[in-house]
């Protein structure tokens, strides 16, 4: 079995966050294992205090798991601080990690600030040129670029602009903009577009983590970059179709959809 690590955030709440990564690992059929990198106090209506984990329990876990097993993919998520981020990009380098799917999370959708913003330069700097692909919203990639990105085209500027600063691939997701939802990948020879329409839904927590980490069990299953966005693609877009209204705010994805549907034992 293939097994994929992700380290994170812990979400109280279980929509986004490790709760996020493990069960989309586990809907891929991937063994999903978990660093956590913070703890946060989380509903469906916002972020209400957040613990951060120590660098040397972090370092910690990371090389228990490494030294033990073989390790096909990693996404990292929620990082926090400075410190933790240095710590994850020396141990991931230290053992040689492949597949390393970076979502650069810095504000959660309610407003709250889950990467310090004094560490911004750290993530660039230390966990960017490690990353096999980085997947930024179209906050993220202005945060990382300072480029205004209104449309496609912007989007298509900042994936090369963020490409330049050393991660192989990077895709620019399109969530936040108005149109149809599409998604743009650059490799560093050319630009592609995955493309959905956009779902009339406030059940959108989560979506990040969801499909970072589908794109990383598929990289584990060994599809290739645009293989494994495009199937990571579909996998949010039935995710976001079928999410539930859990909560009074906005609810999570749906990981048991495509899981029952498969095993033909759908109970919705
Ligand atoms: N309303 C929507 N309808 C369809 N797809 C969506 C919708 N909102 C987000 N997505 C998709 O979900 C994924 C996560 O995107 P986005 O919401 O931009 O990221 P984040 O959760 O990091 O803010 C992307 O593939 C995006 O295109
Ligand atoms: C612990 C944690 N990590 C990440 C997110 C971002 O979630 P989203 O995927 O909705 O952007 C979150 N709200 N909480």
């Amino acid at each position: 079995m293939k097994k994929v690590l992700t380290i994170a955030g812990s979400d109280s709440s279980g929509g986004a966050g490790i709760q996020a990564d493990l069960k989309t690992f586990s809907a891929h059929g991937v063994f999903g294992m978990s660093v956590i990198t913070a703890v946060t106090a989380q509903n469906t209506q916002g972020v209400f205090a957040v613990q951060d984990i120590s660098k040397d329990i972090i370092a910690k876990q990371i090389e228990v798991i490494f030294e033990d097993i073989d390790v096909d993919a990693v996404k990292i998520g929620m990082v926090s601080q400075i410190d933790t981020i240095n710590t994850i990009a020396e141990e991931l380098k230290k053992y040689n990690a492949k597949n390393i799917v970076l979502d650069p999370v810095m504000i959660s959708k309610s407003g709250f600030d889950l990467l310090r913003p004094e560490a911004k330069d750290a993530l660039i700097k230390n966990l960017l040129p490690i990353a096999t692909i980085i997947t930024p919203n179209i906050h993220e990639a202005r945060a990382i670029t300072g480029m205004e990105i209104k449309n496609i085209n912007d989007m298509e500027m900042a994936a090369k602009a963020i490409f330049e600063m050393g991660p192989k691939n990077v895709l620019v997701k399109g969530g936040h903009l108005e149109e149809d939802a599409t998604d743009v990948l650059f490799d560093g020879y050319e630009i592609n577009h995955f493309k959905s329409h956009r779902i009339n839904t406030k059940n959108t927590h989560g979506t990040g983590c969801t499909l970072s980490s589908a794109i990383a069990s598929n990289l584990a299953l060994g599809y290739s970059i645009f293989e494994a966005v495009e199937r990571a693609k579909e996998y949010i877009t039935v995710a976001i179709e079928h999410s539930l209204s859990i909560g009074k705010g906005v609810g999570p994805t749906n990981h048991f959809y495509t899981l029952y549907k498969k095993a033909g034992v759908l109970n919705e």
